[in-house]
């Protein structure tokens, strides 16, 4: 025995009760710390986390299973996405500002936050877990602050506590939206733009942005098909794709990893959006020759590699630029094994290395804010600045503006973004077409044929809400002088 344990108790004081040090809070408390310091992604910090508690929970002969892997997936996830509902309920339940309060604090707060208001693990249970991992990972006396908060916060539901501390719809729609569905609000007010309509669709969309999206598979085309990689899985472990005749969705928890065609890249992962907006452009008719394709912005290569299997059934040939050279190195292993002849470069999209007019179809897939996939990033959301809209103006401009040099008269240019924002979208296609003559809009919907709620055109615009994809936005483009 130590000497601390062999201190006399003062009288009248309850014995500290040794914390309980719960793996799973543990590790979630570090995955929202990596997040919170170091600018970590979630969503590849946790599965090393998640690989270094299944080892040391190993080496102490305990078990760190499924259940537990899925518990702290939960609460990462569901902690990052509804961090603007937690602030507001905190926000209240702290008497000082909440920038005031240091931010592991904070991080265990909404821990305890997401438990008490979104799972179904009983109130006390969650605020004494929480205290525990105040206790190991802050101090005891941090953890007393952690224990009255949460008290505070436990009493009242989720939906008494948005009545208490959002504002009305009534009075202020965005500062509503923005506290019940926990995003910024600016990024309430840029998707209420691009989407129109009235409450109920922004709050679809909204609502959808908290979901976790399914992982969706692509059967590249002339190396596998949606039907034998469905086969070789488990029955009822699949669903076929809702629009790409390429897509195989996986049941919840299933590993694409452990998909022998994904292994061998025949397949990959690849949202339906995504699907969609390279066969949209491979469906195109162009007048004469269809030889010469150029993905301009191709890194990782996801919708290169379903272009390359589009293409090779016509006998034409994809080049994949690129302007990371870590990027195309990516481009070149999603491209391996590819069905159509292919070439990847390392080359700037606004300094094209090619000579106008060389191709016959273009896709430029330009960087944005990535505002229609923030139900796949939980904490992008948070991350991005209203700011940064304009940032991304000139690079979009210039790839879409270099992409309509690069197409032959009678050929066509598909511009996509995974972002609705309108800026990034139909702004930047206008003041390209305004800007370069011998251009039109060619009506993009007939070109995803079955895929239902695509608007009044000529462009497309893809919603989680609506569609279950990703918010793909495609313009496609006919030189036509
Ligand atoms: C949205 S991602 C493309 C995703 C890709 N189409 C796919 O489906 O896998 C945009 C890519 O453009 C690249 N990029 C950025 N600036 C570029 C430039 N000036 N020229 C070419 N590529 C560029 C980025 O590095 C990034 O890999």
């Amino acid at each position: 025995m130590n000497g601390r344990h062999q201190q006399r108790r003062p009288q009248g004081a309850t014995p500290a009760r040794r914390p309980q040090r719960d793996p799973v809070r543990v590790l979630a408390f570090e995955a929202l710390r990596a997040v919170d310091e170091r600018d970590a992604y979630a969503n590849l910090v946790l599965p090393s986390l998640l690989r270094a508690a299944e080892r040391e929970a190993e080496d102490r002969g305990r078990g760190f299973d499924r259940r537990d892997a899925a518990l702290a997936t939960e609460l990462v996830y569901g902690t990052l996405r509804n961090q603007g509902t937690y602030d507001a309920v905190l926000a209240a339940c702290v008497d000082r500002p909440l920038r005031e309060v240091d931010p592991p604090v904070l991080d265990v707060l909404s821990l305890g936050a997401h438990q008490l208001l979104a799972t179904r693990i009983p109130a006390h249970a969650a605020v004494s877990a929480t205290v525990d991992l105040a206790r190991v990972v802050l101090g005891e006396g941090r953890a007393r602050f952690v224990n009255a908060v949460l008290r505070r916060v436990a009493a009242h539901d989720r939906d008494r506590w948005l009545e208490r501390v959002a504002p009305p719809y009534d009075e202020d729609a965005e500062g509503h939206l923005a506290v019940v569905h926990s995003h910024p609000r600016w990024i309430v007010s840029a998707l209420w733009d691009a989407l129109g309509g009235g409450r109920a669709g922004i709050e679809e969309l909204l609502a959808a942005d908290n979901q976790r999206p399914e992982v969706t598979l692509v059967a590249r085309p002339g190396r596998s098909t949606a039907a034998e990689v469905a086969q070789s899985l488990p029955a009822g472990s699949t669903e076929p794709g809702r629009w790409s005749p390429y897509a195989v969705r996986l049941a919840e928890g299933g590993d694409p990893a452990a998909v022998p065609a994904v292994a061998e890249g025949r397949a990959g992962v690849q949202d339906e959006g995504s699907q969609l907006v390279a066969a949209a452009l491979a469906a195109v008719p162009v007048e004469g020759r269809d030889a010469r394709w150029l993905d301009g912005c191709a890194g990782p290569g996801g919708k290169a590699a379903l272009l390359a299997g589009l293409a090779a059934p016509r006998g034409a040939r994809v080049v994949a630029a690129e302007k990371q050279p870590h990027r195309a190195r990516l481009v070149a292993r999603s491209l391996a094994g590819s069905p159509a002849p292919y070439q990847v470069v390392v080359a700037d999209g606004t300094r094209p290395a090619w000579a106008p007019g060389s191709f016959d179809r273009v896709l430029v897939d330009v960087p944005c804010t990535g505002l229609g996939a923030l139900r796949r990033r939980p904490e992008a959301r948070w991350r991005r600045r209203e700011q940064d809209v304009p940032g991304f103006a000139p690079l979009q401009r210039g790839l879409l503006a270099e992409a309509v040099r690069a197409v032959r008269v009678g050929g066509v240019v598909g511009y996509a973004t995974c972002s609705p924002h309108l800026a990034e979208t139909r702004a930047v296609v206008d003041d390209v077409l305004a800007g370069a003559p011998g251009l039109e809009l060619v009506d993009a919907r007939p070109f995803l044929p079955g895929v239902p709620d695509l608007g009044p055109g000529p462009t497309v615009q893809l919603w989680p809400h609506l569609h279950g994809t990703d918010a793909m936005f495609l313009a496609l483009i006919r030189r036509i002088a």
